[in-house]
């Protein structure tokens, strides 16, 4: 039996029926009041004047705000991003099958006509966010894109991520955020194409807001707060586990991580130097990493490695590292977890930036029937059918009867026009 050595003090999210009905009243107003209704949400809450839609000179003024070394690095990762998202798209493709003789059966791959991605904005700027929408969505084939990210207090948007959904293929960029951007995104305002999918992370209001929203457009995931899981054993580095722990208790004063580990020495030094590495990260940082590792954090002790894939599989952590002997054994081993990094050698903060997987991911536990943002999220399988004449006998006599069993009738007749027409009964 795994033992906790620590173990988080708070599991549930408070408050939740408060934000689903706040963000459900904006929604309909928004709705039936349009671009004033959602530009007066704007105003009230990110205090931001004016039109949101940014213009060619938002952009070149964007472009001219950033140093060189900022526009390469946004360029190394869009390159990394869109290199994976083309690699995951040539596993997709179309296929086609004879499945009795005369009776041919196949699948499409059609991307949406029109995406929406959100880039959050509010607490950091998350440029990241807008390279892996956007540049996935451009990869699948989405024709109109649009990114919607919280202005600035006063107006305008953050340069960098401006810059960064330009230049990964943004067909347009409203500087809105919250519940009033996913609005944007799905009612088509501000002369922006509704949205068929609206993807990317964000606060709890954003996340209730897609939910909602959820069945009339499709969405990429409900997501919770980020949450992070380190597989130990006595071979890893424990102050590079800690360090890892804290960066991803960064996101926020909810955000979990969790070690897990077979040794008892490697649990005691890495707790040892937690709080002495998180009073080092500047504030507000250290706020949110002090409450997440506090509040949320836990330390588990297991008996073996087997012991230790099991609590991760249980757990179906967001983001997973392996640090750890043998990184295949974990690699067969481990089936829930949004996206693995083996080995000591990569974070999790590369595929947070730059690395080229995704981070949108499951969390919360959705890890169990999902994976993350992926060019699949973008394209609708579906299928088709024809026949000659003779090959489509079989099927017409068995469906009619299928229907017939099923009390299905009129469905049985339009089986049996056709073998009537084709001189087939
Ligand atoms: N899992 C991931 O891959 C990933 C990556 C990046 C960020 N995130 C998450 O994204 C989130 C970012 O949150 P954020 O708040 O900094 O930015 P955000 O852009 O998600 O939200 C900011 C918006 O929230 C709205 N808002 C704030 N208070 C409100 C209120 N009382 N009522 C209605 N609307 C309100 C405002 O309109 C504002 O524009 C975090 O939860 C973070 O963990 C997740
Ligand atoms: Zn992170």
């Amino acid at each position: 039996m795994p033992i906790y050595l620590k173990k988080a003090e708070r599991t549930a999210e408070t408050g939740h029926d408060d934000v689903s009905r706040t963000v459900r009243d904006m929604l309909t107003e928004i709705e039936a009041g349009g671009d004033d209704a959602a530009l007066a949400y704007a105003a009230k809450l990110d205090n931001a004047p004016g039109h949101p839609v940014l213009t060619q000179a938002d952009i070149d003024a964007a472009t001219a705000a950033l140093s060189d070394e900022t526009k390469a690095d946004i360029a190394f990762s869009h390159d990394n991003v869109r290199r994976f998202a083309e690699a995951q798209k040539a596993t997709l493709t179309e296929t086609e099958v004879e499945l009795h003789p005369g009776l041919w059966a196949g699948q499409k791959v059609i991307p949406v006509s029109a995406a929406g991605a959100y880039v959050p904005g509010g607490r950091y700027a998350h440029v990241a966010s807008a390279i892996m929408t956007v540049t996935t969505a451009k990869v699948a084939g989405v024709e109109h894109v649009t990114v919607c990210s919280p202005p600035r207090r006063g107006g305008g948007m953050d340069p960098a991520i401006a810059y960064a959904a330009h230049l990964c293929g943004a067909d347009k960029i409203l500087a809105m955020g919250g519940v009033q951007g996913i609005a944007a995104l799905t009612f088509g305002l501000f002369d922006t194409p509704p949205a068929s999918i609206l993807v990317g992370p964000g606060n709890q209001y954003v996340a209730e807001a897609k939910r909602l929203l959820f069945g009339r457009v499709g969405i990429d995931m409900v997501a919770g707060p980020t949450d992070s899981l380190i597989l130990a054993d006595g071979t890893a580095d424990a102050e590079i586990v800690a360090v890892d722990l804290v960066s991803q208790a960064e996101h926020g004063w909810n955000s979990p991580v969790w070690l897990v580990t077979d040794d008892r020495a490697l649990a005691d030094a890495v707790m040892a130097r937690m709080n002495a590495l998180i009073a080092d990260l500047p504030s507000p940082n250290r706020e949110s990493a002090e409450a997440a590792w506090r509040d949320f954090g836990e330390v588990i002790l297991c008996s073996d490695r087997e012991e230790m894939a099991g609590v991760s599989d249980d757990y179906a952590p967001e983001h997973l590292s392996v640090q750890a002997a043998d990184p295949d054994w974990w690699l067969d081993r481990l089936t829930c977890y949004g996206s693995l990094f083996l080995g000591e050698e990569v974070t999790v903060t590369y595929g947070d930036k730059a690395s080229g997987t995704n981070h949108v991911l499951p969390t919360s536990g959705a890890a169990r029937y999902t994976g993350g943002l992926s060019v699949h999220k973008f394209v609708k399988i579906v299928t088709w059918q024809r026949a000659t004449r003779d090959g489509a006998k079989g099927v017409a006599e068995t469906s009619a009867r299928i229907s017939r069993i099923e009390g299905m009738e009129g469905h049985a007749r339009a089986a049996d026009v056709r073998l009537k027409k084709y001189g087939q009964i």
